[in-house]
């Protein structure tokens, strides 16, 4: 029998030895020291056999942008079990640890992203948010459809972004739900870190904002390159990683994106988590210049507190429906529940009347950001829908005008 319990300061060497044996690790001194302060100011849970560290979760003290709120979210993150220990259900039991301790502290939201998309739907994680690789052939002259803006680009040094970049990202994360907030640490010790943790191969960030000097920034990308690879014939061109992208107007994307697809010596423009609904898909003038290869799930968000996460965000049409919930970790949340929202609020009470849907709190976490749809649910027969166009007015309920979305892997 495991003993679930916190973990103290003193045994984060040994947690952080466990994660990287799990996740087949080898970082070096650096990324060692990172971790370890990241992992002082998370919450941290451990599995003890006896005096042995068998399994390991930590969390992140999260704010989480939703339709029209910003709620407390713990970010579970480094979660790792022995291979002496795998399934005998520690995961389960530090699960089940993280989301009593995330009720108690009042949280009604919970978020992570998976390693593998099996292991967290039955912890009752939906999918909420997915990212989309672009791909940008740069070998010649980006092709667009609106007129990049005319504003002056200007380089910013990483040790200045925090400040020059920080406050617009925060403004920003209102306008998309999905996304974490950044403290300065996260600044610091992710994004502008200067050796790439995933690839040493790429060169430090670099940072182009939108706005003279002294004027307020109307945008900014941040990317990494990698130089030419010369091996003769096989030589390929250099590639820049486009890590983050955000822009006030369709105008000013352009702008970055144009910069960043016509640096010299580069031949391809990668960025890994764009929001499938990126104006850059629609602006582009060549499709086959400027081409979606791959589509993934990125943030999972679980509903703590179903009540308390309905009623603080907000809706964009009127909805009444009789929900019947299932959710076994904690039942707390399931049964039968009227819900009936609307633009001014929402109410969520229990109720004896027949249910409009049926279905798992993972599919109403999956939705919950606007960024599934629960008639694609029920399509998928995984949602159980008793009363017809019920699914479709809580969609219209639950819509975002953009797309929920973040690029924030932690
Ligand atoms: C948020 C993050 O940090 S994501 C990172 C997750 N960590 C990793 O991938 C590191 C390597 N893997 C591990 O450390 C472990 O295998 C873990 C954490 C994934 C699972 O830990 P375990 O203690 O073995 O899980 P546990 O025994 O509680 O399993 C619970 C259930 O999940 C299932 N499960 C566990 N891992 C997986 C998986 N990788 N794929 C599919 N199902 C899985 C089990 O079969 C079990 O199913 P059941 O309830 O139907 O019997």
């Amino acid at each position: 029998m495991v003993d679930i319990r916190a973990v103290p300061e003193a045994d984060i060497d040994r947690a952080l030895e466990l994660a990287y044996l799990a996740f087949h690790d080898r970082p070096g001194k650096e990324a060692r020291e990172r971790h370890h302060t990241l992992l002082t100011r998370c919450g941290r849970i451990g599995a003890y056999d006896g005096d042995a560290l068998v399994g390991f979760m930590a969390a992140h003290d999260f704010r989480l942008s939703v339709p029209g709120a910003d709620l407390p979210c713990p970010g579970l993150t480094f979660v790792a079990v022995a291979p002496t220990h795998r399934r005998r259900g520690v995961l389960s039991a530090l699960m089940h640890e993280q989301l009593s301790r995330t009720a108690a502290e009042g949280a009604p939201i919970a978020a992570l992203w998976a390693s593998e998309a099996a292991i967290y739907g039955r912890f009752g994680f939906g999918s909420a948010t997915h990212g989309a690789t672009v791909e940008i052939d740069s070998t010649r002259p980006l092709a667009l459809r609106v007129e990049p803006d005319r504003r002056p680009l200007r380089l910013v040094d990483p040790a200045d972004a925090p400040d020059v970049i920080g406050p617009y990202h925060e403004a920003a994360r209102g306008t998309r739900a999905g996304r974490p907030s950044r403290s300065p640490e996260r600044w610091t010790d992710g994004w502008l870190c200067e050796e790439d943790e995933e690839d040493e191969g790429f060169s430090p960030p670099r940072i182009i904002a939108s706005g003279a000097p002294g004027e307020p920034i109307a945008g900014y990308v941040l990317y990494r390159t990698k130089p030419v690879q010369d091996g003769g014939p096989l030589r390929s061109p250099g590639e820049v990683r486009v890590d983050e992208l955000e822009a006030d107007s369709p105008q000013v994307a352009a702008a970055l994106w144009s910069c960043v697809a016509s640096l010299d010596l580069t031949g391809t423009v990668r960025a890994w988590g764009r929001p499938p609904d990126d104006p850059l898909l629609h602006f582009a003038a060549d499709r086959d210049q400027v081409r979606v290869t791959g589509l993934f799930p990125a943030l999972w968000l679980r509903l703590v507190d179903v009540r308390a996460a309905l009623t603080a965000r907000a809706w964009a049409a009127p909805v009444e429906v009789v929900l019947e919930l299932a959710d076994v970790r904690l039942p707390a949340n399931a049964g039968r529940f009227r819900l009936k929202a609307g633009p001014q609020g929402a109410a969520y009470e229990r109720s004896g009347s027949g249910p409009d849907l049926t279905l798992d709190v993972r599919e109403l976490a999956a939705a919950y950001l606007g960024g599934t749809r629960l008639t694609e649910l029920v399509a998928a027969g995984l949602v159980g829908e008793h009363t017809p166009g019920a699914a479709a007015a809580l969609d219209a309920a639950l819509r975002t005008s953009l797309l929920p979305h973040t690029a924030d892997e932690f």
